[in-house]
């Protein structure tokens, strides 16, 4: 099947020239730290030496509810979803002030929100694929249909998001309960316990998470014999808004635009991605470090160190909009500041 087909990586040769104009920089070799990896890396996927500037950033926030959340692993209800739609679409929200200040584009895009979202632009529904998603210790989220149609949407909102002009692509998440299917999503690619990638959420208590341990637990128990396939594992414990970003990040690497990776909810779809399209994951870089222990292990396994490390756990792609200017500076310093060679 094509959508299992790997993915090129950047441009090695042009990574090699990146570097070595680094090197050449009229600052003592490594001075940069991480902006100097973060400058070849954005190099490397632009293939161009020195980088253009990083103008066009683009967050997609990809929205859905969870039948999980009705099973006390959250701390809010589930209504707060559609709520928080609304929210963005007025720019009210975390995400928005950080995306207004760095001049980042924000779409929200209801892919499973269990509510019919009425008086919204039917542009926000458009890529709707159900009310909500089967809970994942019960039942499957999706069927194989509802998966495939998700992960298609994803490759189309990529599509679109490209076509406007992006030269980075930040996927956000909104909907409560998902740092559980994330975490399963993770512990299944991983082969990781429960116990290892269950983490707080939006801040339940050590009852609370017991129990969450317990629910993802047996959610990966239910499901074990299908978690070798990627389309299989999203159907088993995903959901339609993962599912599309998944299938985004793996449209977005496929097409050669790299994507700055948010919390556990943007980094489990990214290692969704990177088995749909194994390879898409040199296309990834990861914005920050959440305090949701999956994330963590998720970034290891994926070869990536977060950029900032500053205790966010919000999610709706806040910590990757938030390490924007860094990424804009590592950039710039590649291609303004003047070579040692030039001075002499
Ligand atoms: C007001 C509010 C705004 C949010 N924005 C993102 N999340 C984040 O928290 C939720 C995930 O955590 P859990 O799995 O514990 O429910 C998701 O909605 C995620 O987007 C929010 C949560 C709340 C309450
Ligand atoms: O890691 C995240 O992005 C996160 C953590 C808690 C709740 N929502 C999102």
């Amino acid at each position: 099947m094509s959508r299992y087909e790997a993915v090129s990586a950047p441009s090695e040769v042009v990574r090699a020239a990146a570097a070595e104009r680094l090197a050449g920089l009229a600052t003592p070799p490594g001075a940069l730290g991480r902006l100097g990896d973060l400058a070849v890396w954005i190099a490397a996927t632009q293939s161009m030496v020195p980088p253009a500037p990083v103008t066009h950033v683009r967050t997609v926030i990809f929205a859905g509810d969870h039948g999980v959340s009705d099973h006390g692993v959250s701390a809010f209800p589930k209504a707060i979803t559609p709520a928080m739609v609304r929210t963005f679409l007025m720019g009210k929200a975390g995400v928005s002030v950080l995306a207004a200040q760095h001049g980042v584009s924000v779409r929200v895009l209801d892919l499973g929100v269990d509510d019919d979202l009425e008086g919204v632009a039917p542009e926000v529904t458009r890529f709707k694929v159900r009310r909500g998603s089967g809970a994942i210790h019960l039942e499957d989220a999706l069927t194989t249909d509802e998966t495939l149609q998700a992960i298609a949407a994803g490759e189309t909102i990529a599509a679109e998001e490209i076509a406007a002009g992006a030269q980075l692509l930040i996927s956000g998440d909104m909907g409560i309960g998902n740092t559980t299917p994330a975490a399963a999503l993770i512990a299944a690619s991983l082969s990781l316990p429960a116990m290892e990638v269950t983490g707080r959420g939006t801040g339940i208590d050590e009852s609370a998470l017991a129990h969450k341990m317990a629910v993802v637990q047996q959610a990966l128990d239910r499901t074990r014999e299908r978690t070798g396939d990627p389309i299989d594992t999203l159907t088993a414990l995903g959901s339609a808004d993962l599912a599309a970003a998944a299938g985004f990040m793996a449209a977005a690497a496929r097409a050669g635009v790299p994507v700055l990776l948010d919390g556990v909810i943007s980094v489990a779809a990214a290692v969704m991605a990177d088995r749909l399209a194994p390879g898409a994951a040199a296309w990834f870089a990861a914005g920050h470090r959440s305090t949701e222990p999956a994330q963590t292990l998720a970034l290891d396994k994926l070869g990536l160190e977060p950029i900032l490390d500053v205790g966010m756990r919000l999610g709706e792609g806040s910590g990757a909009v938030a390490a924007v200017p860094l990424v804009r500076s590592a950039a710039l310093l590649l291609s303004d500041v003047a070579l040692l060679a030039d001075l002499m």
